[in-house]
């Protein structure tokens, strides 16, 4: 089984990755940029792509939820949580005297990263420090190397900084220790479901049109029917300005019947819904989903 994901190769989706498949027999792809990891999925180079889409710290993946919706042609067919550990990573400071991050003037790595430490970049780092952004934390940690400049830190994995043999200059930094990515997994088939699953239904509503009340009748008919909704996200469809579609993640499976029902009624009053998937969601060690 070929699973893509964001690469290059030390990346927390490729951890999260070797966690979810682990005892699975399975070749992990790396893929520079997250548009290649759901091309590859949809031209047969991979069975499945790892695509990221919370954070507990720094909430949607903007980018990624908008390529499942509008790049993607398979659907969700799974959904875990994994926690995103993150490590200040580079060369240690070889003057002895200073056991500090003074030397460190650039933080290298992806945006949602830098987001989820910065108490600690603000709290630790020189105040004139310069960001620069890459495509994932472990694209970072690869460049410190590339570069093997001590100026230079990376944010990362504890994984990237072992493959690239870069010191961890400061570790577990994110601003709050429960940071946990919610990963789903796009591909044709079903994976043989496991214990602790919970059924989930990603969908998205777009409303008939603008009036009041529009988006209250629409959430009614899931209301009244006592089905949960974890997730609730507006994003610009992108076709006029202040037009949107609501990215809904509901706590049933698509095979139970109150859902449907619940589906019909929203497309009866000329909303417009596009199931994006039906699977089971893990939580992680038995936290909560
Ligand atoms: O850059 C990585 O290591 C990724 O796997 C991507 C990604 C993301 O874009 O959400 C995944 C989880 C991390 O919290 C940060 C970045």
């Amino acid at each position: 089984m070929k699973v893509a994901y964001l690469g290059p190769e030390g990346t927390v989706s490729e951890e999260s990755a070797r966690y979810f498949f682990a005892g699975v027999d399975c070749e992990f792809i790396p893929f520079r940029f997250m548009a290649d990891v759901i091309r590859a999925t949809s031209d047969g180079r991979a069975d499945y792509g790892v695509v990221p889409i919370e954070n507990t710290i720094d909430g949607s993946v903007n980018a990624h939820v908008d390529l499942l919706v509008n790049a993607a042609d398979q659907p969700i067919q799974a959904e875990w949580i994994y926690p995103s550990v993150q490590n200040l990573i580079g060369y240690a400071n070889s003057d002895k005297s200073d056991a500090g991050l003074s030397h460190i003037r650039r933080v290298v790595s992806i945006p949602v990263a830098t987001a989820q430490c910065r108490s600690f970049i603000t709290g630790m780092l020189d105040p004139e420090v310069e960001f620069e952004p890459v495509n994932s934390t472990a694209e970072g940690v690869r460049l410190v190397k590339e570069r093997g400049d001590r100026t230079i830190a990376a944010i990362g994995t504890r994984l990237a900084a072992e493959r690239y043999g870069l010191d961890l200059l400061a570790e577990n930094i994110t601003d709050h220790d429960n940071n946990y990515t919610r990963f789903t997994l796009i591909g044709k088939e079903p994976l043989p479901v496991r214990d602790g699953a919970v059924y989930k239904t990603t969908i998205l509503i777009t409303l008939p049109e603008d009036y009041p009340g529009a988006l209250h009748q629409v959430l009614s008919a899931f209301a009244w029917r006592r089905i949960n909704l974890s997730r609730i996200e507006s994003r610009p469809t992108k076709k006029k300005l202040g037009t949107y579609y609501f990215y809904t993640d509901i706590v049933m499976s698509l095979d139970n019947v109150l859902l449907r029902s619940a589906l019909e009624e929203i497309s009866a009053i000329g909303a417009q819904v596009r199931i994006l998937g039906s699977y089971p969601s893990y939580g992680y060690d038995g936290e909560s989903y």
